[in-house]
């Protein structure tokens, strides 16, 4: 068994999770997005024609300079909401890539949508899903050669998977072996049906009973320190909506639904806060979730506005011309933001 430190595995993150973005540069005029976006970002723009003014206050001084960021501000906010966003993929590491997509694909009915192997970065990634990465939230695995274990840290909470029938399914995953930590049942202090499966590596996965859904992977859940901090975070730099926020005061905690669009239609964020936890240690296994945008550049300065820290300047990858930028949120969870024009090319 081989276990890589987290500075190596935030290394290796860097490289296997950037560098399969890949496409020819950006056109000055760009043509009509070729994504089906969430119902609320049908408009199609160009990369021109969304620029903003005002954005750049390092030349103004005193209350100028208060004036100019206060609509900088303003504008910043306008423009993350209008922007074309939508939650590409998940990224995290995996031990044994064949168990997983074997596991994923005969217990949780995905389909293996592409692999990639780079053998001189010495990684390999699998994307699987419930339909194109064109148009659903999809996962991509990480396998880093010859690890085969990860510390998944308590920060990480689920999958959400949206199921027609839980029982069923956990009868199925039974069959094939998999492990239940969480019989089917009503949510404690609610009425949906939910269970908890866990994938050969410990990642856990939440089955919610659910209709029909064009996008049954359905949640990426994560522990917060500060939920009210998050949430503003989430609304003003990434433009994302509240969908929902519910309370459980019977067991100490208040999760809050982040994303673009309704939740029976979209992948979202489900942020947890644990009465009175303020940290959770992240392990090395999670890594980030990536979001489609219109413009990287514009992202990167809206996210600085609000607080965020760029892990990553945006801009095209060297060697390849995808360009993205990376940044963490107020608890370290990273994203990644892909150009959608880019993103598009590279699934040609
Ligand atoms: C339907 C939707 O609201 C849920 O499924 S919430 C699931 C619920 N979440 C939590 O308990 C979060 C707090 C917990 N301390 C944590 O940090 O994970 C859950 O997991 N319920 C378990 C159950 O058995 O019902």
């Amino acid at each position: 068994m081989v276990r890589i430190l987290p500075m190596a595995a935030s290394s290796s993150l860097h490289l296997s999770s950037l560098l399969h973005y890949s496409s020819p540069s950006d056109p000055i005029q760009r043509p009509p997005h070729p994504l089906s976006p969430p119902s609320r970002h049908r408009r199609i723009k160009t990369s021109k024609s969304t620029r903003m003014e005002g954005y750049n206050i390092t030349a103004c001084t005193g209350n100028m300079a208060q004036a100019s960021t206060a609509v900088t501000e303003e504008n910043a906010l306008e423009w993350v909401k209008k922007d074309n966003r939508r939650m590409l993929h998940v990224v995290y590491r995996v031990g044994d890539l064949d168990k997983t997509i074997k596991f994923y694909t005969e217990c949780l009915g995905m389909k293996l949508l592409r692999k990639r192997d780079i053998p001189e970065e010495r990684y390999t990634n699998a994307f699987l899903g419930y339909g194109p990465e064109d148009s659903h939230f999809v996962v991509e695995l990480t396998y880093n050669y010859g690890v085969d274990k990860y510390d998944i840290g308590a920060g990480f909470g689920h999958f959400g998977v949206a199921v027609e029938d839980v029982y069923k399914t956990v009868d199925l995953i039974k069959a094939k072996g998999g492990t239940v930590t969480r019989e089917p049942g009503p949510v404690k202090g609610g009425k949906t049906v939910i269970a908890f499966i866990e994938d050969p590596d410990g990642y856990k996965f939440e089955l919610l009973e659910r209709g029909p859904t064009p996008e049954p992977l359905c949640q990426v859940m994560l522990r917060v320190g500060d939920l009210d901090r998050s949430i503003e975070f989430y609304e003003k730099a990434f433009g994302m909506e509240l969908l929902r926020k519910r309370d459980n005061p019977d067991y100490k905690y208040t999760i809050a639904m982040m994303g673009y669009g309704p939740e029976d239609k979209n992948a979202v964020l489900e942020l947890t806060y644990n009465y009175d936890v303020k940290e959770y240690d992240k392990g090395n296994a999670y890594a980030q979730i990536a979001i489609g945008t219109d413009d990287v550049y514009k992202t990167a300065e809206a996210i600085k506005l609000h607080g965020g820290k760029i892990t990553r300047e945006p801009g095209p990858l060297p060697g390849i011309s995808t360009k993205i930028a990376a940044c963490v949120d107020p608890d370290g969870w990273k994203t990644v933001f892909v150009d959608n024009i880019d993103f598009v090319k590279e699934l040609e």
